[in-house]
C-alpha cells in the first residue's frame, strides 16, 4: 500500500555564499522560512518539525504565502530531499511533476521526448509507445511533433508536457502550482484530463494557489507557515482559515 510518513522531519539549507554581515538580525518577514544566522554560515530553515501520515487514497492540497515551504515539502516527500534531522518514510512510486519541463530534451522531436519524459516519470518504453496516439491528439501539435523540441514555443512544449504527464499511471502524485500556470483554454481541455489522473494516483499532494483547483481535486489540505505545518485537516476548514473566512454560523436549533 502507498504510504508517506513523516515524523518531526527538519529541512536546512546551508547558504555558503550569504553576505552574513547583512543578516546580523533574524528579519521574519510576511514570506519565506526562517533565516539563523547566528550560525557560522547562514543557514535558511525551509522546514521544521513535520509531522504527516499521508496514505492511499488521500488527496492532500498544500497552502500558504510564497516561501512558506510548499515547494521544499514536496520535495522532501517525493524522497529528493531527505530531511536533516527526522525520520521521512516513502512507499511507492513517485512521479514528480514540479517543473512541467523537466527530463524534455530540446534536441530530439516531440513524439521522442513523450517517451522520454514518459520514463522520467516511472512509465515502461511499451505502456508509452501505447499511448503515444492519444497524446499526440491531445497536443493538438500535428506535424511539429516529428520536429526537434528546441522549435517549439513555450506554449507548445507546455501542451507536450501536459498531455505527457496526464497520461501516467502514478502511485504517488506530487503536484506544484507550475501546472495551473498554463494557458487557460488549454487547461480547459486538460482538466478533465487532470481529474482522471487524479483519480487513478494513488495518493495526491498538490501544492496550489488556486483555490478552484484545490477544490476540485482536494479533500484535505496542509497550511504551511514559515516551514511549519499551521494546520492540517479538512480542506474547506484549512482553507477558511488560512484566508481569515469568519466560521460559518451554526445553524439555529
Ligand atoms: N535550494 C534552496 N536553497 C536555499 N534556500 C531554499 C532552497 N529552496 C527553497 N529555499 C528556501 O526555503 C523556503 C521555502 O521555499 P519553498 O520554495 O518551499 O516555498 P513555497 O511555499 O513553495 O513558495 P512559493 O509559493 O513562492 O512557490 C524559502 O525561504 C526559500 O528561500
Amino acid at each position: 500500500m502507498v504510504s508517506i510518513r513523516t515524523v518531526d522531519a527538519t529541512v536546512d539549507f546551508p547558504i555558503f555564499d550569504a553576505k552574513s554581515r547583512s543578516l546580523k538580525k533574524t528579519v521574519l518577514g510576511l514570506v519565506g522560512g526562517n533565516i539563523d544566522s547566528d550560525a557560522k554560515v547562514p543557514v535558511i530553515n525551509a522546514l521544521r518539525d513535520i509531522t504527516v501520515d499521508i496514505n492511499h487514497g488521500d488527496r492532500v492540497g498544500l497552502v500558504g504565502h510564497n516561501g512558506a515551504g510548499k515547494s521544499t515539502l514536496l520535495r522532501l516527500l517525493s524522497g529528493i530531499y531527505e530531511p536533516t534531522r527526522g525520520i521521512s518514510e516513502v512507499r511507492g512510486r513517485v512521479a514528480p511533476v514540479f517543473d512541467l519541463g523537466v527530463g524534455m530534451d530540446p534536441e530530439i522531436s516531440g513524439l521522442e521526448n513523450i517517451i522520454i519524459r514518459g520514463l522520467f516519470l516511472g512509465m515502461t518504453r511499451k505502456q508509452m509507445v501505447a499511448r503515444i496516439d492519444d497524446i499526440a491528439d491531445f497536443t493538438e501539435l500535428g506535424d511539429f511533433l516529428r520536429m526537434p523540441l528546441r522549435t517549439y514555443s513555450t506554449g507548445m512544449r507546455v501542451r507536450l508536457a501536459l498531455g505527457v504527464v496526464t497520461s501516467i499511471d502514478p502511485e504517488i502524485l506530487l503536484l506544484d502550482e507550475g501546472i495551473g500556470a498554463v494557458d487557460a483554454a488549454f487547461l480547459e481541455k486538460a482538466r478533465g484530463r487532470l481529474s482522471d489522473l487524479v483519480d487513478r494516483a494513488g495518493l495526491l499532494v498538490f501544492a496550489s494557489h488556486s483555490d478552484e483547483f484545490l477544490e476540485q481535486l482536494c479533500t484535505t489540505a496542509i497550511w504551511m507557515e514559515h516551514g511549519r505545518i499551521k494546520e492540517q485537516g479538512p480542506l474547506d476548514a484549512v482553507l477558511r482559515h488560512y484566508k481569515g473566512i469568519p466560521e460559518p454560523a451554526e445553524p439555529a436549533p
